[in-house]
């Protein structure tokens, strides 16, 4: 192998990588052996434990939670509070629905816990409705690409060869009429809800932000559930105000589409 290069330079990432996946894994194998409170019943403490899988098969277990996990999610959030901070009856409503959850939850309890519960955001329809919104118009992965196994058509008949590449863009079809509808650029979680108010969903080949088929993104509940409560949780304390411009942020295309500059942000404490 060549000792130059890109070939070096990726053997010294992959080893960057591979030690701080590895010493995750290492550590949750030694708190499991000490057992009682300090072992954890986490998912990877649980893999750990069960000694059916080796410390390499672990390691890229976690890096691709990591890669899946992380940075899908802290994107979606950057262009959520974005598009929440110019909408201030998007705020309101959230707001509303957070209270009125806390109410019906923490009646008769003096100790309210400071997070909510799995049911309590399950209830959450309307900032269901305006996270799956803003991922609509902000698509964490903007473009994704498959390899062409053996000679296919798509479903309109265009063919595509074996060994050809093919990248759609979750993103542009946001923006297209023909799939949305003539209001398809405005941010619009009303989009997304019943008459009843409950949130409704759509298929993810018109909504391919999580991919679709057999190799839909497994994470996709648990991203939810994260996404939600971190959003549920601060909102209920503190209100955001924008300070970047007037302009839409620059949007830069990596492997997640992340905020040119980040979030430049005032955060208040709500009264
Ligand atoms: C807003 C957050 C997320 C978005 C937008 C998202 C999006 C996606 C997309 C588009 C794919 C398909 C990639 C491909 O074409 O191969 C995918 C796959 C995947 N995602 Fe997610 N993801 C998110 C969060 C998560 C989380 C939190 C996890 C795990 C904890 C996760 C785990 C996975 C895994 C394991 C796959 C591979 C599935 C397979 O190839 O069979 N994702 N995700």
């Amino acid at each position: 192998a060549s000792q130059h290069g890109p070939e070096r330079r990726m053997r010294e990432a992959l080893g960057t990588i591979h030690g701080y996946a590895g010493r995750i894994v290492r550590e949750r194998r030694e708190r499991g052996k000490a057992g009682g409170l300090a072992s954890r019943s986490d998912f990877l403490s649980r893999f750990a434990a069960s000694g059916e899988h080796s410390d390499e098969s672990l390691r890229d277990v976690v890096t691709n939670f990591l890669l899946a996990g992380r940075d899908t999610t802290s994107s979606a959030l950057t262009w959520f509070f974005w598009l929440v901070s110019g909408r201030p009856d998007v705020e309101d409503r959230i707001v509303r629905e957070i209270r009125a959850v806390r109410a019906l939850s923490s009646q008769g309890s003096t100790h309210p816990s400071p997070t909510f519960s799995f049911d309590e955001l399950r209830d959450m329809h309307y900032l269901h409705a305006a996270v799956t919104e803003s991922m609509r118009l902000y698509p964490p992965v903007a473009m994704d690409t498959h390899g062409c196994k053996q000679d296919d058509f798509l479903p309109d008949g265009t063919f595509v060869g074996k060994g050809w590449l093919i990248t759609y863009s979750a993103y542009a079809m946001a923006r297209m009429e023909d799939i949305w509808g003539k209001d398809c650029e405005e941010f619009k979680p009303e989009r997304w809800l019943g008459e009843d108010g409950a949130f409704r969903p759509e298929s993810p080949f018109k909504y391919p932000v999580f991919h679709a088929g057999p190799r839909m993104c497994l994470g996709k509940e648990m991203a939810y559930i994260q996404m939600k409560s971190v959003i549920a949780c601060v909102l209920e304390r503190f209100s955001f105000r924008y300070f970047g411009g007037e302009r839409r942020p620059g949007l830069v295309l990596s492997l997640t589409l992340r905020m040119e500059g980040g979030l430049p942000t005032q955060v208040n404490k709500r009264s």
